[in-house]
C-alpha cells in the first residue's frame, strides 16, 4: 500500500500489514507482554462467566421445571448474581490496562515519528503537504491508539466469549452446533467484501482529509491576501469541495462497515430458527437424550455466541481502516534523509578558513539544471557578497554551504575539509543565518531571539536585542507573544529578530539572505555599524539586491542565471562595466529619480 490509493483488489492482510502489524507490536507493544498476558487471564475469567451463567441457567431451569428446592433456585440466582459481579470488575480491569498500554505506545510512536521527521531532509518538507505530515502525527495516530485500546480488548473478550461459550455448546450438543455454523461460509464472504471495500475507501478518505487540512492551513495563513484578494467565497468553495468529498468517502467506509451487522443478524436468525427446529425435533424425538432446559439454554448460548460475534465482526471492519492508517503512519520511515553524517564524520574544522566551492553542479529537479561547474571561493575572515537578478541561485548557493541540500556534482571544501566529511550538526553549528523567511513563533520576542542560544545568559540577549535595535520593542511589549508566525509584527520588526538571534549565536561563519532590505534606511544605518561589528572577523556572506549596501565588501559575486558572470571588489567591477555595472547605475538611478 501507498499513499496513494490504488484500485486494484486490497487483500484481506497484506505483506504490508502483516509488517506493519509486526512493526507495531515489536516496537510499541511487546514490551507490555507482562500486562498483556494478565489481561488474556482476566478476558478468559470473563469467558468462562458466561460458560458458568449458561451451566448455572440450566440447572436453575430444570429445578424449575423438575419442581425442585426453593433454596437451589435462590442458591443458582446468588451464583448468578456474582459471576456477573466478577464480569463486571473485569471489565473495568482489562480495558484500564490495556487502554493505558496503548496510550504509552501512541505517545511512543508519535515521539519516533516525531524524531524521524525531524532528521528528514528539507527536500522532503517541500514536496510533502504539511496536512499529510499532520495527520500522521496527530489523528491517524490518535485513531490507531483508541482503536488499540478499546477495539482490541473488547475484541479480545468477544473472541474468548465465542471460544468459551461454543465450546460449551461443542460439548453439550455437537450435532446442533455442527448444524448451526453452516452460516460461517455466508459471513466470510461477507468480510471479504467488507474488507476490500473498505480499504479502498479509508485510503481515498484520509487522502481527502490530508488535502483538506492543506487547504485550511493554507487559507488560514494566506488569509491576508485572501481577504485583498476578495477570495473569501472562493476558498470557502475550496474548503467545501474538500470536506464534501470527506462526507462521501466517509459514507462509503461506514455504509460498507454497516454491512456487516445485518449479515450477522441473517445469520443469527437463520441460526436461531435452526436450533428451536432442530433441537424441538430432538426434544421431541425418543432417539436424543435432549431435554427443554438443554435446548433453551443451547438457545441462550448461541444468543450469547452471537452477540460478541456481531461486535467482533464490527471490529473487523474497524480493523481494516485502522490496517490503512497504520501504513499511513508506517510509510514515514521509508523516507529517508540523504543528508547524514558520512563515517567518522569530523566534529570539529577550520571554521576560519576558506569556503571554496570547486565545480559545484546542483538542480532541484533534474529538468531544470541551475548550477553546472560553479567555482567560487570566499575568503576565510573576509565579508563576501553575491549579487545578481532574482532567481539566479544566490540563495541555494547559502543552502548548500549549510547542506541544507546536497551537490550533484562537484565539492565544497571548508579550509580544504569536504563539506561530506563533516558532522552536519558541527557544520550548521559553525553559522549564523539571518534567512530571507524569518521563522518567528508564537511566543515573546525574547523568547524568539533566545532560540537560537536557549543557554545565553539575560545580558547577552539584552546586548543582541540592543545590537539588533529591537530591545526597545521588548520593553514595550513585555512577555506578550507575537502571534502565529509573528503576525503582529512588521516585517522589519522580524527582521530585527532575525538580525537579533545572528547577534546572540555569534557563530564563525555569517551568512546573510537580504538581511536588512525590511528596514528603513535610518535603522539599517543603525544596525549596519553594530553588523560591521559582528562580522569583524568572521567569514561573512552576504546576499543583497541593494548594492549600495554591499559596496564595501572584500569580494562582490555576480551571478546570472545559475552562472558566476562576474568577481572583485566594488571599484574593480565598475571598472569592469559589465553586469554589476549596469545593475549598480539602474539602482542609482532608481533611488536619484534620474
Ligand atoms: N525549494 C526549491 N525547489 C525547487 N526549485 C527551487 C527551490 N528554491 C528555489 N528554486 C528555484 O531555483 C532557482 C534559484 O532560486 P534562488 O532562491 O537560489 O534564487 P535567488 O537568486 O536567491 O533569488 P531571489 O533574489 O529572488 O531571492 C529559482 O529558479 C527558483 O525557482
Amino acid at each position: 500500500m501507498s499513499d496513494t490509493p490504488s484500485k486494484k483488489r486490497q487483500p484481506l492482510y497484506s505483506e504490508a500489514d502483516k509488517r506493519n502489524m509486526r512493526w507495531f507490536w515489536q516496537g510499541y507493544l511487546r514490551k507490555h507482554s507482562g500486562k498483556l498476558v494478565l489481561v488474556l487471564v482476566l478476558i478468559l475469567v470473563q469467558g468462562l462467566v458466561y460458560q458458568q451463567f449458561l451451566a448455572m441457567t440450566e440447572d436453575g431451569l430444570r429445578v424449575i421445571f423438575e419442581s425442585g428446592a426453593m433454596r437451589d433456585l435462590i442458591e443458582v440466582c446468588v451464583v448468578v448474581f456474582l459471576l456477573f459481579a466478577v464480569r463486571g470488575v473485569v471489565s473495568f480491569l482489562a480495558p484500564m490496562i490495556t487502554v493505558k498500554i496503548s496510550n504509552q505506545a501512541i505517545y511512543e510512536m508519535r515521539r519516533d515519528l516525531i524524531g524521524h521527521l525531524m532528521s528528514l531532509d528539507l527536500a522532503y518538507f517541500e514536496r510533502t503537504k504539511s496536512g499529510e505530515i499532520l495527520q500522521k502525527l496527530v489523528t491517524q495516530t490518535q485513531q490507531i491508539g483508541v482503536f488499540v485500546g478499546l477495539g482490541v480488548a473488547g475484541a479480545l473478550r468477544d473472541a474468548v466469549t465465542v471460544v468459551v461459550v461454543s465450546g460449551y455448546l461443542i460439548w453439550k450438543n455437537p450435532i446442533l452446533f455442527v448444524s448451526a455454523i453452516v452460516v460461517l461460509p455466508f459471513i466470510i464472504m461477507v468480510m471479504n467484501f467488507v474488507s476490500d471495500r473498505v480499504k479502498q475507501a479509508q485510503g481515498e478518505a484520509e487522502e481527502a482529509l490530508g488535502g483538506y487540512m492543506n487547504g485550511i492551513e493554507e487559507t488560514v495563513n494566506g488569509m491576508r491576501t485572501v481577504k485583498i484578494a476578495r477570495q473569501e467565497e472562493v476558498e470557502k468553495d475550496r474548503l467545501m469541495r474538500g470536506t464534501d468529498a470527506i462526507r462521501r468517502l466517509m459514507n462509503r467506509v461506514q455504509v460498507t462497515q454497516a454491512l456487516i451487522l445485518p449479515s450477522i443478524d441473517l445469520s443469527s436468525a437463520f441460526v436461531y430458527v435452526l436450533v428451536i427446529g432442530g433441537g424441538g425435533y430432538m426434544v421431541l424425538s425418543p432417539d436424543y437424550d435432549v431435554d427443554g432446559a438443554g435446548i433453551i439454554t443451547f438457545l441462550l448460548g448461541m444468543v450469547m455466541v452471537f452477540d460478541p460475534a456481531r461486535l467482533l465482526a464490527q471490529f473487523f471492519g474497524g480493523l481494516q481502516s485502522n490496517l490503512v492508517l497504520l501504513d499511513r503512519v508506517r510509510n514515514l520511515y521509508d523516507q529517508e534523509s540523504s543528508i547524514r553524517d558520512a563515517e567518522g564524520a569530523k566534529t570539529a574544522f577550520d571554521t576560519g578558513g576558506d569556503i571554496v566551492l570547486k565545480n559545484v553542479s546542483f538542480s532541484y529537479s533534474p529538468d531544470h539544471p541551475l548550477f553546472e561547474g560553479l567555482n567560487m571561493a570566499f575568503e576565510g575572515g573576509k565579508v563576501s557578497a553575491i549579487v545578481g537578478s532574482t532567481g539566479s541561485g544566490k540563495t541555494t548557493i547559502l543552502s548548500l554551504l549549510s547542506r541544507l541540500y546536497d551537490v550533484k556534482g562537484g565539492d565544497i571544501t571548508f579550509g580544504g575539509t569536504p563539506i561530506r566529511d563533516l558532522q552536519v550538526a558541527a557544520l550548521r553549528g559553525a553559522f549564523s543565518v539571518v534567512a530571507q523567511d524569518i521563522v518567528i513563533f508564537n511566543a515573546s520576542i525574547w523568547d524568539n531571539i533566545r532560540y537560537v542560544n536557549p543557554e545565553a545568559s539575560d545580558a547577552q540577549v539584552w546586548q543582541a536585542a540592543e545590537d539588533a535595535e529591537i530591545a526597545d520593542l521588548i520593553r514595550a511589549r513585555g512577555e506578550t507573544p507575537v502571534g502565529p508566525k509573528g503576525a503582529q509584527l512588521s516585517g522589519g520588526q522580524k527582521q530585527r529578530i532575525a538580525i537579533a538571534r545572528a547577534f546572540l549565536r555569534d557563530a564563525p561563519i555569517l551568512l546573510l539572505d537580504e538581511a536588512t532590505s525590511a528596514l528603513d534606511q535610518a535603522t539599517e544605518e543603525r544596525i549596519k555599524s553594530a553588523l560591521a561589528r559582528l562580522t569583524k572577523g568572521k567569514t561573512t556572506i552576504v546576499v543583497a539586491h541593494r548594492l549600495s549596501s554591499i559596496a564595501d565588501a572584500d569580494r562582490i559575486f555576480v551571478l546570472e542565471s545559475g552562472q558566476l558572470v562576474e568577481q572583485g571588489q566594488h571599484a574593480e567591477l565598475l571598472a569592469e562595466n559589465g553586469l554589476y555595472a549596469r545593475l549598480y547605475q539602474a539602482q542609482k538611478k532608481g533611488y536619484d529619480g534620474r
